[in-house]
C-alpha cells in the first residue's frame, strides 16, 4: 500500500460546520492530518489548506466524505507529486554571467565567431569548446512509457524529465528530454542523427519493441557516440547485479538455476541475452501467448534468436504452467499478471523480481510471505531494481573516456560494480541492491565502465584520474 500526501483547500461555512467535524470525517476514513494552514480567516467562512497523509486506496474516499459534509466546499485537491511537476522538473542555467558589453562580445558575437571557426577547422574541438562533452539526449516516441504503453510523446515527458533530473543530480550529466511525434523507425533514426552533433551520447527511452532494436542497431552503426536503449540494457545490467547478490543470499549458482522471464519486449530480450552471457543454462522466456520455445518459429527477430539458443527450454505452456519449479521469476511485462498461487509453485528459496512499473507483476504484500528474495522497480519498497542505478554512472563513464559505444564488456563491468557495492556483511534478503543515493554506485560504475572501455578499445580519451 502506497501513501500519498495530498493538500486539500477547503472553504468552511462556520454556521454549518466546525473544524472538528472536518477532522473527524478525515480520520474516520483513514486519513492523517499532518498540517493546517489558514489561507483566509473569517467570521462566517474561512479557507484552509489541510495536508493529509493517506493511502492511495482511500484517497478518493477522504475527498468524497468531505464533499458530503454540509458547510464544506472542496476548492482544490492537489497532491505533492503533481505540485512537484508544476512547470516541469528541469531548467537550463548559464555557467557564467553576462554583465556588460565586454562579456557579451566574448560569449556572443563577435568573440564567439573565432570559436566557431576553430571547431570548423578541427571538429573534435566540439568536445572541448561546447557542451557536447557532457550532454545526453533522452529520446522517446512515447510508445512504451513505463508499463502504461503507447501514451504519446507529450504524456511521456514527465518520465524523460525525471531521467534528465537524475542524470544531473547523480552524475552531473546534462541530459535533455526529446519527445518525438513520430513512430516511424526511419524518421526517428533520421531525426536522432540530425540532432546528434550537440550530444555526447543518446539514451533511448520507452520506445516499444521490436522497433527499438532496429533503431538502436542502426544508430549505433551510423553514429560515433554511445547509443544506449535504457529499457533494454540499463534494466539488464541492474537485473544481473541484483541476481548476483540474490543468488548469494539463497546459496544458488547462476549455472544451476531455472529462470522464467515474463514479458519479452525491450527489457525482456536484453535481460535474456545478459542472463545467457552470465552463464544461465535453463531459461524460459514468456510473453502474452506463453513460453517462447527452443525450435519454435517466430516472426519477431529477437524471439527467433532466443528460439535458437540451446539454453532455452523446449516445453510450451502459459506462465502458470512453466512457473512450476522455477528458481527465479523476472517480470518486465504488466502489473498484476502473477498470482500468489503461481509463486507458491516455484522451487524452494525462490527469487521474484516483479519489475513492471508503476504496478509490479505481483503486489509486494502478496508475494513477500511466499518468497525468499523479492524486488520491484519502485522507490517505495526495499530492493529497488531500477535502471536508475545504471544510466547515470554508465554515461558518466562513457562521456569521460569519450567512448564510441557502450559494449557488452562495459555493461557486465557495470553490473559487477553495482553488485559489489553491497558488502558480504551487509547482504541479506532485504538488501541485495544498493540505494541509488549511495555515492559508491555512480563512482563504482563509472570506474568499471572506463576500465572496460579502455580494455576493449572503445575509449578516445584517458581521463586524468586514470
Ligand atoms: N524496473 C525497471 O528498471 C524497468 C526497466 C524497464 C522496463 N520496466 C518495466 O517493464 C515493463 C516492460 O517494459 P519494456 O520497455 O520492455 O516494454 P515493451 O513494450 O517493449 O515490452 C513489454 C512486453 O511485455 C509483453 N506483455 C504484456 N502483457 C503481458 C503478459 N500479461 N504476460 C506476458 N507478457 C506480456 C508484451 O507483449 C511485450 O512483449 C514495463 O512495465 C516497464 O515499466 C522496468
Ligand atoms: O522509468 C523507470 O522507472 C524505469 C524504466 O525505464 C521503465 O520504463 O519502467
Ligand atoms: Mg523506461
Amino acid at each position: 500500500m502506497a501513501f500519498n500526501s495530498i493538500i486539500l483547500r477547503l472553504e468552511l461555512d462556520h454556521r454549518h460546520v466546525h473544524f472538528g467535524n472536518v477532522a473527524s470525517a478525515i480520520s474516520n476514513v483513514g486519513g492523517d492530518i499532518t498540517s493546517i494552514d489558514v489561507i483566509r480567516p473569517g467570521q462566517d467562512t474561512s479557507v484552509r489548506d489541510i495536508t493529509i497523509q493517506v493511502s492511495d486506496q482511500v484517497e478518493a474516499q477522504v475527498v468524497e466524505s468531505l464533499r458530503q459534509l454540509p458547510g464544506v466546499q472542496v476548492v482544490n485537491v492537489s497532491d505533492r507529486t503533481f505540485l512537484a511537476h508544476l512547470g516541469g522538473k528541469i531548467s537550463i542555467y548559464p555557467k557564467l554571467p553576462v554583465k556588460n558589453r565586454d562579456d557579451l562580445s566574448r560569449v556572443y558575437t563577435p568573440g564567439v565567431a573565432r570559436v566557431c571557426t576553430a571547431i570548423h577547422e578541427s571538429p573534435e574541438k566540439a568536445y572541448s569548446l561546447t557542451v557536447k562533452r557532457n550532454t545526453v539526449a533522452v529520446v522517446t516516441d512515447g510508445t512504451a512509457v513505463l508499463g502504461l504503453g503507447d501514451i504519446g510523446p507529450a504524456a511521456a515527458a514527465p518520465v524523460m524529465e525525471g531521467k534528465a533530473m537524475l542524470f544531473k543530480q547523480l552524475a552531473d550529466v546534462d541530459a535533455f528530454p526529446i519527445c518525438l511525434d513520430t513512430k516511424d523507425t526511419e524518421e526517428i533514426i533520421r531525426i536522432v542523427k540530425a540532432i546528434s552533433p550537440i550530444f555526447g551520447g543518446i539514451n533511448l527511452e520507452d520506445i516499444s519493441s521490436p522497433r527499438c532494436f532496429e533503431i538502436e542497431q542502426r544508430l549505433s552503426a551510423e553514429l560515433d557516440i554511445p547509443i544506449f536503449h535504457d529499457d533494454q540494457h540499463g534494466t539488464a545490467v541492474v537485473v544481473i547485479a541484483g541476481l548476483i547478490n540474490a543468488l548469494m543470499v539463497v546459496g544458488k549458482q547462476m549455472d544451476r538455476i531455472r529462470v522464467v522471464v515474463n514479458g519479452i519486449g525491450a527489457a525482456g530480450v536484453s535481460i535474456c541475452k545478459m542472463l545467457l552471457a552470465a552463464g544461465v543454462t535453463r531459461l524460459v522466456p514468456v510473453d502474452r501467448e506463453g513460453a517462447i520455445i527452443r525450435g519454435g518459429k517466430y516472426s519477431h527477430p529477437m524471439w527467433q534468436w532466443l528460439a535458437e539458443q540451446p539454453q532455452v527450454e523446449d516445453k510450451s505452456g502459459k506462465l502458470k504452467d512453466v512457473i512450476q519449479d522455477a528458481d527465479v521469476f523476472i517480470g518486465v511485462s504488466r502489473g498484476g499478471v502473477l498470482s500468489g498461487e503461481d509463486v507458491s509453485r516455484m522451487a524452494e528459496n525462490r527469487i521474484v523480481f516483479a519489475m513492471a512499473n508503476p504496478d509490479p507483476e505481483i503486489r509486494p504484500e502478496e508475494a513477500l510471505p511466499l518468497v525468499r528474495v523479492f524486488a520491484t522497480g519502485r522507490s517505495d519498497y526495499p530492493n529497488q531494481i531500477n535502471n536508475v542505478l545504471v544510466f547515470p554512472g554508465i554515461f558518466r563513464g562513457a562521456l569521460d573516456c569519450r567512448a564510441r559505444a557502450i559494449n557488452e564488456s562495459m555493461k557486465l563491468a557495470a553490473a559487477r560494480a553495482i553488485a559489489a557495492v553491497v558488502s558480504d556483511s551487509e547482504r541479506n534478503e532485504h538488501y541485495i541492491i544498493p540505494s541509488l543515493f549511495n555515492e559508491q554506485v555512480v563512482s563504482g560504475v563509472r570506474k568499471a565502465v572506463i576500465e572496460a572501455a579502455i580494455a576493449t578499445g572503445q575509449s578516445r580519451r584517458i581521463p586524468p584520474d586514470f
